[in-house]
């Protein structure tokens, strides 16, 4: 369903898992920094609201979203103990065709981190045609990807958990 069509904030906070047993790393781009800390925060504070303690959350600055998978390798490889990788950035269309490499690049490279690894890996990257489409989703008329992002990893962690 599109953003347009739906609140990336709106979730049904019965059917989302207590995060008090799980640890989270975050790992944000600092490329479109008022979008990327928009979402950050918006990740941060639901975590927190479903109940995972601050020192369980533990956060990681990268340059660009190019840099993200790379992040999410390193973190789950050197960080046993994370329970799932929220990856947040903010890609915005240039002149250019560098965008589509970008996006391409970070969604399969976040993609094969999670599997290799068997842990959750989110994909909380806005991949926008401008900045007013960003900033619609990063705390705006759409909600706050970053939000959706933390119940994402939420509930992938407490899959990951009681799967037998
Ligand atoms: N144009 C955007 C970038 N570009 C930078 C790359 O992500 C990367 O850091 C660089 O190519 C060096 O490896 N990054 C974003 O996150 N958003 C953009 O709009
Ligand atoms: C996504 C990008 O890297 C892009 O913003 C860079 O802009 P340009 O394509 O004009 O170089």
């Amino acid at each position: 369903m599109a953003s347009h069509l739906k609140n990336l904030s709106d979730f049904s906070h019965t059917t989302i898992p207590n995060g008090e047993n799980y640890k989270f790393a975050i790992a944000v781009a600092e490329w479109n920094a008022n979008i990327t800390g928009a979402l950050y925060q918006g990740a941060y504070d639901t975590l927190i609201q479903h109940g995972v303690k601050e020192e369980n959350i533990s956060s990681f600055p990268v340059p660009g979203s190019f840099e993200l998978p790379g992040a999410a390798e390193i973190i789950l490889h050197k960080k046993t103990n994370v329970d799932a990788v929220i990856c947040l950035g903010c890609v915005i269309q240039g002149d250019t065709k560098h965008f589509d490499f970008i996006c391409e690049a970070v969604a399969n490279g976040i993609t094969n981190v999670g599997i290799k690894y068997s842990k959750p890996v989110i994909f909380g990257v806005l991949t926008t045609n401008d900045e007013q489409q960003a900033l619609d989703r990063a705390g705006g008329k759409h909600g706050n990807k970053g939000d959706e992002a933390a119940i994402t990893a939420l509930k992938m962690a407490d899959f990951s958990a009681t799967i037998s």
